[in-house]
């Protein structure tokens, strides 16, 4: 029999532990509720974004869960930032730096007073990971809760369901300004429209694509991803997480009986199949460096070469996920790879049963309705492998990550047009000085250079919104938002902060990029590389004080999942 009072009771039992249990009787426990276990609900509601704007009422239904499930809820919140709002500016250099900052505030409060199990609500794309990094690190019965997909928005001029908007829409529509396209009015009206309330932005970019792969790993209740962040499924949602965490408790399962390399494995296929960000993979291996299992980048090109891309869904594609919502989420495709054997039906979930279990019931496709075309046929995919590439070459010898659907071809070959950071790319594509067959090289944005590794969507959607999508490709030590696409390369390693190669590039190279072989190669002869090499001095650090500093000192390769607590001792 488990001790679902592993934790608090260390805090509560006992004659001398009067002063905690006279602390706690005044934030509202009574004689019971040092009898029962502890759950935390770890929110992040804020009013700074409509990703975590509603988050606030989401934390009062998994209370009432958990309380009503014999538990004693305690509520606490951890912060946000916004990439839709920051992106393109100095303040996003603090993104992934904020996946730190959530993993390390839950995993503080929860290993500070002792509780014993955990509800973790995110809404904003680094809350996901964020509050999974700290599930991994503090290994106790917990779920993970997503805060919902937005709405799309529409303008008012277009009354046609098939140009639904969305934060992307609005970023693309610079670029088409930019181009002459698109006027003031135009792009005002675009501005007003694209987000009309709460939830996590509507394609399949980092938050969905997150929290997707949460569901698949069993870190959160089936069906949890792929909900709007308003309306009744939602609170339910909540509510049972609440109530499924003290089970957890009774039950004595705990984070890392769940986050096995199983089950990221089926994490890391889910992703893929449903087109998902490249964030994906840094996240997943951040994850698993917290879980102690051992992931790689070259898992991420083992599983990809038998994983094809399914789903018709933007950036890429058509579709938000509040489309896919109405055909049934993901729950339809995943047992389609179940039935493959695709994924492994004997990971247990939450529910305390395993995949294969939550999935009874579930037909296969065609589950989804006939008349549908968000999720392909095996046999018929947007592309037989993945669009998550693992490149090598002497331009990234330790690795890099590309988003290359296909949709623009699968090689490029192209001089080299280089900036040193990104807001110089971006005035450089907005100006007009990119042309058909150019490979934008922006460099300095990996997570020590950046520092933070920001991503890179103001200068893919200028690419974009300039209609050089197809002849255009664009590699960076900087990283994407879920938002991009493109024939994009990021996440390049070594950086160029770290001395990576990408620092020697000189406009005018010719690049080659290789999706099918894997390769991203810098074509100058081999004395010249070396010699560039040995010349090569990186710049030097940017900040000196404070958590970029603290950030830029710790963090591991992008490769690696720039982890902050790497082999420290
Ligand atoms: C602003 C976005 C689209 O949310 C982006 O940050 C992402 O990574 O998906
Ligand atoms: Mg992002």
């Amino acid at each position: 029999m488990s001790n679902s009072r592993q934790y608090s009771s260390v805090v509560v039992d006992g004659i001398d532990r009067a002063p905690a249990r006279s602390m706690l009787r005044a934030v509202g426990f009574e004689d019971e509720d040092f009898e029962k276990p502890q759950i935390g609900i770890a929110g992040s509601p804020s009013d700074l974004t409509p990703c975590n704007m509603h988050l606030g009422e989401l934390s009062e239904h998994a209370t009432a869960g958990a309380n009503e499930a014999g538990g004693k809820a305690i509520n606490f919140s951890t912060i946000t930032v916004s990439d839709g709002i920051s992106m393109g500016t100095p303040g996003m250099r603090y993104s992934l730096v904020s996946r730190e900052v959530i993993a390390d505030s839950i995993e503080t409060t929860v290993a500070a007073e002792g509780m014993d199990g955990l509800v973790a609500i995110g809404g904003c794309d680094k809350n996901m990971p964020g509050c999974m990094i700290a599930l991994a690190r503090l290994n106790r019965p917990s779920v993970f809760v997503y805060g919902g997909t937005i709405l799309p928005g529409f303008v008012s001029s277009d009354t046609k369901e098939e140009n639904p908007l969305d934060i992307v829409s609005v970023f693309e529509a610079v670029g088409k300004h930019a181009k002459g396209e698109l006027s003031d009015e135009g792009l005002k009206e675009v501005e007003k429209c694209a987000i009309p309330g709460p939830g996590s932005c509507s394609g399949m970019y980092t938050a969905n694509s997150m929290a997707s792969v949460i569901e698949a790993m069993g870190m959160s209740l089936p069906g949890s991803s792929a909900q709007l962040a308003v309306g009744k499924d939602k609170r339910g949602d909540c509510h049972n997480a609440g109530a499924t965490v003290v089970e957890l408790c009774k039950k004595g399962i705990t984070s890392r009986d769940i986050m096995t390399r199983k089950a990221f494995e089926n994490a890391v296929t889910v992703g893929m199949a449903l087109g998902g960000s490249t964030n994906i993979v840094l996240h997943l291996l951040a994850i698993a460096h917290a879980a102690e299992v051992n992931l790689t980048i070259d898992d991420f090109e083992e599983i990809g070469n038998r994983v094809p891309v399914l789903c018709d869904v933007k950036p890429f594609g058509k579709y938000n996920v509040s489309h896919l919502i109405r055909i049934g989420g993901i729950r339809p495709l995943m047992k389609m790879l179940l039935d493959r054997g695709m994924i492994h039906g004997d990971c247990l979930t939450v529910t305390g049963r395993t995949i294969a279990e939550d999935l009874e019931g579930v037909e296969s496709y065609p589950a989804y309705p006939d008349k549908q075309d968000i999720v392909r046929p095996w046999d018929n995919p947007i592309k037989p492998d993945t669009h998550l590439r693992i490149l090598r070459g002497n331009l990234a010898p330790t690795g890099a990550v590309g988003k290359i659907t296909g949709k623009e071809g699968l090689y490029f070959k192209g001089p080299a047009k280089v900036y040193e950071n990104e807001e110089d790319a971006l005035k450089g594509i907005l100006r007009g000085d990119i042309v058909s067959g150019d490979v934008v090289v922006i460099r300095n944005e990996g997570p020590v250079g950046g520092p933070g590794m920001r991503e890179m969507l103001s200068p893919t959607s200028a690419v974009a919104g300039r209609g050089l999508i197809k002849e255009v490709a664009l590699i960076t030590d900087g990283r994407f938002s879920g938002g991009s696409h493109g024939f994009d390369v990021g996440h390049i390693t070594p950086e160029a902060a770290c001395g990576g190669p990408i620092g020697i590039v000189q406009n005018g190279d010719l690049i080659e990029i290789d999706a099918v072989k894997n390769r991203m190669e810098l074509l100058i002869s081999k004395e010249d590389y070396d010699a560039r090499m040995a010349a090569y001095t990186p710049p030097v650090a940017k900040e000196k004080r404070g958590v970029l500093a603290k950030y830029a000192k710790l963090v591991t390769s992008a490769s690696e999942g720039a982890v902050t607590d790497k082999d420290l001792f």
